[in-house]
């Protein structure tokens, strides 16, 4: 009886400092303005995550509150809120060493994938990066681009047997899977040497006629990596888990409970376990750190690199939990952003004919000016409309749709824009005190208005069309000494372009400009080897496939969570993409 009684005061006493905690920002980030209310328990967090409205309501406060502002979030956590380019540039300058990952975020990365890259901070961080780094160089990128083609003919092959097996002709293909089972096959051949063979395994749901079985039983180790894909597609999180995960900035224990997504984590976890030390223990021999073997292979991938980081310089030396974790951390970051990246790019060719006519268009110009499959090098200085393309789907759909950070130490940022504080002053830099909580919405940065202009919410890839000699990037100087290929511009685009080119989107840093790829320390790893993916991919499917929505160009689309927010039809079952396909006539 008295322990009920106790109980009762203790939820009472914690709901009332919940609430309480919800009104009033610490004092020092009380200088700062922001919207008050929201839930008393959960403050915005449902707004600011929610597939729905993320980036909605983060805009909206920009206008009122300006680029930096706080704002409550579940059981009285703050949250500073920055949308100042020069901020952002600053903060994630400073990342790894000034501001960290959140407790509760290392503690996902940690459960999920181990203590490598993505979870280290400071000079281990660097030592493991230096290591990596030449595997995703441009050097590196442009050897591993035939595998890329190879794979995309893979998915046309099999897409041709269910065309061929249809009555009519064509086929309504789960999209979202294909591109699911082919950037598990181009991590597995690119990056570890091993071919995890998903795409010839795409199960066959009941919306598309199945293509032949493959003779011969399916491998072990990889029958464990399919198994895991197809949880982590079809699973969405229960209701409590979504629940719980609302509060995981301030309870990161919960992640420790058996809820769904935990299973889930760890089976996919277990799988990619036995896999990696299979290849981890393979890879040594044939690079000759067990004694003899092929030392040639070395190198060739960046498991292969690891493993001769491993062996020959103690400086960079990587112990075998750090090898391993970097060997998960590359399957799960090369599979769920670029398979989410290239479904939406499906999506947007399958709902506006005119993008697909003019990609297929400059696709078909290349093929029959020069026959074969294009270059890295023919990629990155030519397809100015595909890389258009390419760079729209980035900033509209970017697959982590914010970055968090924890101050590690009290600091000053500094702002492009003075801020109006909440006692009227202007101010040039804000404080941060050690501990702040510092998000950066990356979509919101992609698709403000303030940013990106009045046609800032619409997917448009003509905005791209500027003259690329304004916008070069490293990887487009390298790929110099080709002539460069033109877009013939009107004048009104010409004049629109202008106006483009005033937009404060200019001010922003990262890859073009979009945040998709994150920046400073921490910018995207694999972006050169996602970006040569993706054109190989689209150079393939959409020069000989058609693609169209059944339920016509306005069908609704809902999202799914798997690890990230990814694209459904509405309606459609698990984290489906049904696409009717046809074959391009000649
Ligand atoms: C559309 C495709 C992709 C997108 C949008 C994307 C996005 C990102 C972002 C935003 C970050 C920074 C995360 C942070 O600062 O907390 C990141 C980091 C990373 N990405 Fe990607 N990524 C993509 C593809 C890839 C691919 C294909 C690979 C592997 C080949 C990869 C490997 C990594 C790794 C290892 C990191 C961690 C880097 C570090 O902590 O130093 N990513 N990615």
């Amino acid at each position: 009886m008295f322990s009920l009684f106790a109980g009762a005061i203790a939820f009472v006493a914690i709901y009332a400092y919940l609430i309480y905690a919800n009104r009033t920002p610490p004092p020092s980030l009380a200088f700062l303005r922001g919207p008050v209310g929201g839930s008393a328990i959960l403050g915005f967090t449902k707004v600011m995550r929610s597939m729905s409205t993320i980036g909605v309501y983060t805009e909206k406060w920009m206008n009122e509150y300006g680029s930096v502002y706080q704002i409550p979030m579940a059981a009285g956590m703050r949250e500073v809120i920055v949308l100042d380019p020069k901020a952002i540039a600053y903060i994630l300058a400073k990342d790894t060493v000034a501001y960290k990952r959140t407790p509760a975020l290392k503690k996902v990365v940690e459960t999920l994938i181990g203590r490598g890259l993505v979870w280290s901070d400071g000079d281990a961080h660097k030592r493991q990066r230096k290591a990596m780094n030449p595997a995703f160089s441009n050097a590196s990128v442009r050897e591993l681009t035939p595998v890329f083609f190879d794979v995309a003919f893979k998915v046309k092959s099999i897409w041709d047997s269910i065309l061929d097996a249809s009555q009519n002709g064509e086929g309504i293909i789960e999209v979202q899977e294909f591109m699911n089972h082919l950037t598990v096959d181009n991590m597995g051949l690119a990056a570890f040497g091993h071919d995890f063979d998903c795409v010839s395994n795409v199960s066959s749901p009941e919306t598309q006629p199945k293509p032949p079985a493959k003779p011969g039983p399916i491998d072990a180790t990889n029958a464990a990596v399919h198994e895991a894909i197809a949880v982590f597609k079809a699973k969405q999180p229960s209701g409590l888990s979504a629940v719980l995960q609302l509060f995981i900035h301030i309870l990161p224990m919960v992640l420790n409970l058996p809820i769904g997504r935990r299973t889930m984590f760890d089976k996919l976890s277990d799988a990619l376990r036995n896999i990696l030390e299979e290849v981890y223990a393979r890879e040594k021999v044939v690079t000759g750190a067990e004694g003899g073997g092929e030392k040639d292979h070395a190198g060739s991938t960046a498991l292969g690199l690891l493993v001769k980081v491993d062996t020959t310089d103690p400086a960079a030396k990587m112990s075998p939990d750090e090898v391993m974790a970097q060997m998960k951390a590359l399957l799960i970051a090369g599979f769920d952003p670029p398979a989410s990246a290239l479904t939406w790019g499906f999506i947007e060719i399958a709902r506006r004919p005119e993008v697909q006519s003019r990609l297929r268009a400059e696709i078909m110009e290349f093929s029959e000016n020069n026959g074969g499959e294009p270059t890295w090098d023919q990629l990155t200085a030519g397809f100015p409309y595909l890389t258009a393309f390419i760079c729209e789907v980035l900033r509209c759909y970017p697959s982590l749709p914010e970055l968090m950070r924890v101050a590690a130490e009290d600091d000053i940022i500094p702002l492009t824009h003075p801020i109006i504080t909440s006692d009227g002053k202007e101010i040039t830099q804000v404080p941060i005190p050690k501990g702040a909580y510092v998000t950066i919405p990356i979509k919101c940065m992609n698709l403000a208005e303030e940013f990106w202009g009045p046609t800032a919410k619409e997917f448009d890839p003509n905005r791209w069309l500027v003259d690329f000699d304004d916008e070069v990037d490293s990887d487009e100087e390298e790929a110099r000494g080709k002539p460069q290929r033109r877009v013939k511009i009107s004048p009104t685009v010409k004049e629109k372009r202008s106006e483009e080119k005033k937009l404060r989107a200019k001010e922003i840093q990262g890859f073009k400009h979009i945040l998709s790829f994150g920046d400073g320390p921490r910018i995207c790893l694999g972006k050169g080897f996602a970006l040569a993916c993706f054109k190989a991919t689209y150079y393939v499917l959409v020069k000989h496939f058609t693609f169209e929505f059944p339920g016509g160009p306005k069908t609704e689309l809902d999202s799914h969570w798997s690890l990230l927010p990814r694209p459904k039809v509405k309606g459609a079952e698990g984290a489906g993409v049904p696409i009717r396909v046809r074959r391009v006539e000649d």
